[in-house]
């Protein structure tokens, strides 16, 4: 990453309350490369410069530090290039984290990015999220999604993955508190409940953001 990327990663994550070290810049940095060598050959993203990487991809997932904490067992629906997931593992080392998407080049992508990353608690899965419960047979305290389905098909695919204290985490846009006050009656159909949303900009763009957190009721 360009020197204007490495500052929009760590003055973006300070603004977000999380400390980037050198060390975890070098690995941010990695990654950064990773995506832009693999998808010179395989479609990852559409975002593909470094401040965009940084900023879109890094700075934005990491907005998740503030509902995840370290020693969560997390899942992430539709991980695509490996967004929120990768992130949250490189800031988290501890946390138990299952990254599935329904594309396997995608998959294989993440497992090589962890691999390199040194992420030791990481598990890339290739499965659609309809076949889940099947696929993966245990129970997550946070599942999290961004920019994957609307609220009610992402909360019933994870439901039935759901621990019972845990909560489902779902990263959207403009309009997200929009979805998630039309989601509730739906919502409640499956005896949950949206706990919180947090509206916030992204740093730097000033772009509108928002985390919707549903729980059991
Ligand atoms: C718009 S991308 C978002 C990727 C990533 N979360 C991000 O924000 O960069 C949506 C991803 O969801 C995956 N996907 C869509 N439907 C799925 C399903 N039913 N089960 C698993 N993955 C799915 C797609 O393959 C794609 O990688």
């Amino acid at each position: 990453m360009n020197a204007l990327a490495c500052r929009i990663l760590q003055e973006g994550a300070a603004e977000l309350g999380v400390a980037i070290s050198d060390e975890l810049l070098a690995s941010f940095s990695l990654l950064a490369n990773e995506l832009q060598k693999w998808n010179r050959k395989i479609n990852l993203t559409a975002i593909t410069g470094d401040e965009e990487i940084a900023l879109k991809h890094f700075v934005d997932s990491l907005a998740l530090c503030r509902l995840v904490s370290g020693d969560d067992e997390l899942l992430d629906l539709g991980s695509g290039g490996g967004f929120p997931v990768l992130p949250l593992a490189l800031v988290f080392p501890d946390l138990t984290a299952v990254s599935v998407d329904a594309v396997e080049k995608k998959i294989i992508f993440q497992r090589h990015a962890a691999r390199l990353l040194g992420c030791r608690r990481f598990e890339a899965v290739h499965a659609r999220g309809e076949d889940l419960p099947r696929v993966l047979g245990r129970r997550f305290n946070r599942i999290v999604s961004r920019a994957f389905s609307d609220i009610p098909t992402f909360a019933r695919m994870a439901l039935p993955l759901l621990m019972p204290l845990g909560t489902i985490i779902a990263m959207k846009g403009k309009g997200g508190a929009e979805e998630a006050d039309a989601a509730r009656g739906p919502l409640a159909e499956m005896g949950l409940t949206v706990v919180r949303v947090a509206e916030y900009r992204l740093p730097f763009s000033g772009d509108a953001r928002t985390l919707i957190e549903i729980g059991f009721y």
